[in-house]
């Protein structure tokens, strides 16, 4: 069965200095998978080089079998990719509407697109705040809006990137919920987080890496089982 996303051998670096070595990684249709590891080993490096946004020195990435390294980001993003960026980035002088409706599309017309309606009822609070600039809402708000931006795309696979770092204990429980609604909802997702305990309760399968390598990958089940796996690799 051709994965959705397929990483295969992947080697990138930033010019001279290299950083992932040799990274393989597959995502199914439906499947939540997560890159877990210390800071500094490579995983937003790995999200860089999927989206385009770094071109790997070696190595294929694929998505439904179409090869994308060497593609621009907006290529890739237009191949059924969301990404919900480390830092959120919504654009702070449009408003939450605006924000919402300025990247838009259903490109491989899904029969139940996202629309507004849809993101305002994942998230009511975006609602309340549809008039706000994006540089006057909170934290929790402006993630929020970052992943119904991404949505808005209508991606087969979304992307998200420390979503939940830096919020408040109760928005963070927010964003989590609104993950375990996208997976029932058929969405394929590439977890990036901290918080170990929430990433094995959503994710099927973990890819654990250090120093650019994967160096264990497996179910949420095998990786209770081997609690020295993140004890060596994660230090929890
Ligand atoms: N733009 C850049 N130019 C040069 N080196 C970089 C750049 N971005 C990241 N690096 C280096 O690449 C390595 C991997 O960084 P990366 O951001 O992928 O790690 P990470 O696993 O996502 O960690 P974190 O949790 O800190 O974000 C680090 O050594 C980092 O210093």
């Amino acid at each position: 069965m051709t994965a959705l996303l397929n990483v295969e051998a992947v080697n990138s670096a930033y010019d001279a200095s290299q950083v992932l070595f040799g990274i393989s990684l597959e995502v199914q249709a439906r499947e939540v998978i997560t890159i877990i590891g210390r800071n500094g080993m490579g995983k937003t490096t790995t999200v860089k080089t999927i989206m385009g946004m770094l071109v790997p020195s070696s190595g294929s990435v694929t998505m439904a079998g179409a090869k994308l390294n060497g593609k621009p980001t907006y290529k890739v993003a237009r191949s059924g990719i969301g990404l919900v960026p480390e830092g959120r980035h919504v654009f702070p002088n449009l408003s939450v509407r605006e924000n919402l409706v300025a990247t838009a599309q259903n490109r491989h017309k899904v029969a139940q697109p996202w629309t507004l309606d849809r993101v305002y009822q994942m998230f009511p609070r975006l609602k309340e705040r549809e008039r706000n600039l994006g540089v006057n809402l909170s934290g929790g708000e402006q993630q929020m809006l970052a992943i119904g931006r991404a949505l808005m795309t209508n991606p087969k696979l979304l992307i998200l990137d420390e979503a939940t770092e830096g919020l408040a204990p109760l928005i963070r429980a927010e964003i989590w919920d609104c993950l375990q609604r996208l997976k029932d909802n058929g969405l394929a997702l590439i977890v990036i987080d901290k918080n170990i305990g929430p990433l094995l309760r959503l994710a099927d399968r973990h890819y654990v890496i250090e120093k650019g390598k994967v160096v264990w990958s497996g179910t949420s089940q095998a990786l209770r089982d081997n609690p020295q796996v993140l004890h060596e690799y994660v230090g929890v």
